[in-house]
């Protein structure tokens, strides 16, 4: 077995010394105060140290499951600043306009005042604990709760109608006159939905799995093995999370029984996507030779679409299917809904497979390019008025009948997917695969595929499992692009634009661009983006970027006074550039201390190559993966040298 990480020894350590009855001002069994909640974030926001945040967290949650373990749920919720799982849609975001409005009436400042005060600061969380009130209640309203400021949020994310603004903001003013002390603060930033305390998912999802073993087994290590089982533990709640992202699912099951046998109880299931296997770029048909020297693998077609998680239920009674965000998509796609009934096999009641969904011209019978699958509208699409035909090329079965299948090999994944649909041309179709080992072979595949009009390849191991959430290194992509010395493609995140000069006047003639670094939850800018656009292309992301104009930079963007954008953004885009090559930066702060210590990396020559819808900022290319391709792009070159190539 592998060592016990130094974190876990000293997270154990840590947790034996807190006292957490110092948290506890409530009686045991009733609601657990949202002050709890609101301390703990105060705390975390004062820290950078990740072992620090867990244990800040730990300790609120074992206060919870001390006191009142039902409210574990809405506390986690709260935590990760969501309302409900991601596939059901409900989400907060509410306007700025709106939440100003709400603190005016609230506190009975003027919207003057309290407008000026967010020029200030750049942050209406600190706008609304400035801003005391000035009004008196005839009746103080009772303290907020855990339970019911979720309560409250999900009511607010809920309304609909002509009316929904202004019924919205007098809940939240509600919310807003029963808070207390740096309660406004979270308010009003969880109702933003950006909480900015640093906090990722990962840090409450490892804080959960040790506060319920700490609970159930209590915090002395009795026999010299904590570290040890709270490492075990926080494992296997990120597995079971991530084959089943709903804390609907995973919090009960944790209460019930602790972490033991967890997988049994919270699991893949059908009608909860699954997060997507995901695959790392590489070079060149060689590279994967070398690769998997004693592996046995096989080759498919990356088809250049948008993937689809296909889960049917009930014979075909009932479709969803999800994006690679694990957002529902199924309101795009009622062709695709209507047809799959017709498409499965009689034995087969229940089945989730993976597929991309590609644009397609059913009388030249060729797929068509991405460019034209997003022309397709997105919403309330209804099947007569379907412009862009799609087929989906399925590659992988995840479930059938009632059974996962995530935990077995490929090979048997596959057999079950060809054996449970009926392919249709233009509707449904399997991957193109290949399974060879002969480099000549491999490199005239690759040539098809893009005569094809595809991307290129995808190499898979044949004996692996299906690993959610995953960059495995068991899924390889091997594009075009790649051997031509271009390396993938970056994510990247607009953080700030520059006006243009001559014929540009007046929109934004370049942009600030930034990945995420998930573990200091950072923006890094990365680089500058002037060239590329059309004219028609340009206007279309000044107006898609100036309603997330921001007074000042988030705290948490992090760039350099020697490249400041006439205009910042909120980070909520997300487009995919090409570039050139990476080098160590004097200016930019890409993975900043993850190869240099005081330095960033930056890319040169972007250009923009489409804007991703299916991906929110945090799922921007890391910081990580920013080094990682500044790595292998050094290895490359010297290879080439070597080889008498020089790379240019
Ligand atoms: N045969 C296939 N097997 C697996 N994925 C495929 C296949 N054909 C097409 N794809 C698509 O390729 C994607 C992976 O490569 P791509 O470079 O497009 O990733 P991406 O969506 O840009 O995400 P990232 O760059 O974060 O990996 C998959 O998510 C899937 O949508
Ligand atoms: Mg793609
Ligand atoms: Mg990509």
């Amino acid at each position: 077995m592998e060592g016990v990480g130094t974190g876990a020894v000293a997270a154990a350590t840590k947790y034996a010394e807190a006292d957490i009855t110092k948290l506890i001002t409530w009686k045991k069994g009733t609601p657990v105060p949202y002050s709890l909640l609101a301390n703990t974030f105060e705390a975390i926001a004062g820290t950078s140290k990740r072992l620090e945040i867990v244990a800040h967290l730990v300790a609120a949650f074992r206060a919870v499951l001390d006191t009142n373990p039902p409210d574990l749920l809405p506390a986690v919720y709260l935590c990760v600043n969501r309302v409900a799982p991601s596939h059901t849609g409900i989400e907060l975001g509410i306007g700025e306009a709106t939440l100003i409005k709400a603190l005016c009436e609230a506190t009975g400042k003027n919207e003057a005042g309290i407008k000026k005060a967010y020029e200030a600061s750049g942050d209406l969380g600190v706008v609304a604990v400035g801003a005391r009130s000035t009004q008196r209640t005839m009746f103080t309203p009772p303290p907020l709760t855990i339970a019911n400021v979720l309560k409250g949020f999900r009511d607010i994310a809920q309304v609909a109608g002509s009316k929904s603004v202004d019924i919205k903001r007098g809940m939240i003013v509600k919310m807003l006159v029963a808070a207390k002390g740096n309660e406004p603060g979270y308010i009003i930033r969880s109702l933003q939905a950006k909480l900015r305390i640093g906090l990722a998912e990962q840090s409450v999802l490892v804080a959960l799995a040790h506060a319920v073993h700490l609970h159930r087994e209590g915090v002395k290590d009795k026999d010299g093995r904590l570290a040890e089982k709270l490492e075990a533990a926080a494992q296997v709640v990120k597995q079971a999370y991530s084959e089943c992202p709903s804390y609907d699912v995973l919090i009960p099951a944790l209460l019930e029984q602790g972490t033991a046998d967890l997988l049994s109880r919270c699991h893949f299931m059908p009608g909860v996507p699954v997060k997507p296997m995901l695959a790392k770029p590489t070079t060149g048909v060689g590279e994967v030779l070398e690769k998997f020297t004693d592996t046995e693998f096989t080759v498919e077609y990356k088809y250049d679409g948008e993937r689809a998680q296909v889960h049917v239920m009930e014979g075909g009674k009932t479709v969803h299917i999800f994006s690679r965000n694990a957002e529902n998509n199924t309101p795009k796609y009622p062709d695709i809904v209507a047809r799959l009934r017709g498409l499965l096999k009689p034995h087969v009641q229940s089945i989730v497979f993976d597929s991309e969904a590609v644009a397609y011209d059913p009388e030249k019978k060729k797929i068509l390019p991405f460019q034209v699958l997003s022309t397709r509208a997105r919403k309330d699409v209804s099947v007569g008025e379907i412009k862009v035909q799609v087929v989906l090329f399925a590659f992988d079965c995840l479930y059938l009948n009632g059974e996962s299948l995530l935990h077995k090999p490929l090979t048997e994944r596959r057999e079950a997917l060809y054996g449970a649909l009926m392919e249709k041309e233009g509707q449904l179709q399997f991957a193109t695969a290949k399974t060879s080992r002969d480099v000549e072979e491999l490199e005239s595949f690759l040539t098809e595929s893009v005569e094809a009009g595809t991307e290129g390849l995808i190499v898979k191991t044949l004996a692996d499992t299906y690993e959610p959430s995953k960059r495995s290194s068991h899924w390889l992509k091997l594009k075009k692009d790649y051997m031509e010395g271009v390396g993938d493609t970056f994510d990247v995140v607009p953080l700030g634009a520059f006006y243009g000069k001559g014929k540009r006047t007046g929109f934004f003639g370049a942009y600030l661009l930034g990945v995420y670094d998930p573990d200091t939850e950072t923006y890094q800018t990365i680089s500058k983006l002037g060239t590329g656009f059309s004219e028609e292309q340009l206007q279309q992301l000044a107006d898609s970027m100036r309603p997330h104009i921001i007074p000042q930079p988030r705290p948490y963007y992090k760039w350099s006074d020697a490249l400041v954008p006439d205009v910042w953004f909120d980070a909520v885009a997300v487009w995919e550039v090409k570039a050139a090559d990476l080098s160590i930066s004097p200016v930019h702060k890409a993975a900043v201390g993850l190869v240099d210590p005081s330095k960033g990396i930056s890319i040169r020559f972007p250009r923009l190559i489409r804007v991703r819808e299916d991906k929110s900022p945090e799922d921007a290319t890391s910081a990580a993966q920013v080094a990682e391709m500044f790595r292998s792009q050094a290895v490359i070159k010297q290879q080439q040298v070597g080889y008498g190539c020089l790379w240019v």
